[in-house]
């Protein structure tokens, strides 16, 4: 666990400061793929969509690079865009490339520390070197590593070289969507860490209750909706899935989140379920990485770096999501 200061990488734990709450570094590499090569929301311009071009870098365990997992196979991208899955294990040198346990290393050019990949971009980066990445080979750089802004890419820049038209993020569902975002991030998503990383009691109470107090709220919503936006299955919905299939396997017991399982959630779970079977997304899913990234990486948390053999967990498990009224995903006109 590191950072880059000028190019020089430096083993590091997170600094929490004096009131002992975890912040999350903002992402620095904010451009946009688009269909034509023009400028997206943020950064720079010419990066058009292309088959082949754009290589994703990402850890099976993070929920983060998850959601680029999930879009890619749902938006039929697997073809155009290559992957590599850093190694599980993460310590002194960060995020590191082997071919153990189905990790790929780095396909592109065999590099040893994916630090590496991020002073290739620019040789005196300085910040945390986190997945997911996305690399353009074409002009040696990296787009983005902000999860969130790579799933809207992924959901239409490539439309006209797939023909896929599943849309999970429809302008008439945005204004929700950002609003769910807005509580969950915080929350939930980013809430786990927040408890986990706290490095005072009193930061660790806090995203406790607010995680819980959410998740709540959420249980609640899931029992009167199929989705969380209602009928469709939208973005929401996979940035809040890649979280609570972590939940029971790591962040209840690692991260101390420890009110309530998922599995107690009758909603939550069901709908954990059903999100899980949908085509596509078990493949995602690899336990394994996971439960060995959390409880072998972070030695300040887990010192043995002991990895529990439990618990038992069925995601593929009969669901009731039926019952409530579903159209699936939304289809672009
Ligand atoms: N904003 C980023 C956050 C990505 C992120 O923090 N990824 C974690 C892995 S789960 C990471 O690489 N951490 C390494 C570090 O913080 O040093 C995104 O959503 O893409």
């Amino acid at each position: 666990m590191g950072l880059l200061i000028e190019g020089q990488w430096h083993d590091q734990w997170y600094d929490t400061g004096a009131g002992g709450r975890f912040k999350r570094e903002n992402a620095q590499r904010r451009n946009w793929i688009t269909a034509d090569g023009g400028a997206g929301p943020s950064g720079e311009g010419g990066f058009a969509a292309e088959a082949g071009r754009y290589h994703l870098y990402v850890s099976l365990a993070c929920p983060w690079a998850h959601r680029t997992l999930i879009l890619r196979a749902l938006k039929g991208l697997e073809a155009l865009i290559e992957v590599s899955v850093v190694s599980w294990l993460m310590r002194e040198n960060g995020w590191t490339f082997d071919t153990e346990h189905g990790s790929s290393g780095d396909a592109l050019d065999g590099l040893s520390f994916m630090h590496q990949r991020y002073t290739l971009d620019d040789p005196e980066y300085t910040g945390r070197v986190t997945v997911p990445v996305l690399w353009d080979t074409r002009q040696q750089r990296i787009v983005s590593n902000e999860s969130a802004e790579i799933i809207r890419m992924f959901n239409s820049a490539f439309d006209e070289l797939t023909g896929n038209r599943l849309d999970f993020y429809p302008q008439p569902l945005q204004a929700e969507i950002d609003a769910l975002n807005a509580r969950i991030y915080p929350a939930v998503n980013n809430g786990v860490y927040r408890a986990g990383f706290a490095t005072t009691q009193a930061a660790y109470e806090e995203a406790f209750s607010e995680l819980f107090s959410e998740l709540e709220t959420l249980e609640t919503r899931l029992g009167k909706a199929r989705y969380l936006t209602g009928e469709y299955l939208t973005e929401a919905d996979w940035r809040l899935f890649t979280t609570l299939i972590r939940f029971d396997a790591v962040y209840y017991g690692h991260f101390k989140c420890n009110q309530q399982r998922i599995a107690d959630y009758p909603n939550l779970s069901n709908w954990l379920r059903e999100l899980y079977q949908w085509p596509g997304v078990a493949d995602t899913v690899d336990l394994r990485h996971i439960k060995h990234h959390y409880y072998a990486s972070h030695l300040t948390i887990n010192p043995t770096a002991i990895v529990p053999k439990g618990p038992q967990l069925d995601f593929s498990a009969p669901h009731d999501r039926n019952r409530l009224a579903g159209l699936g995903i939304w289809l672009r006109a």
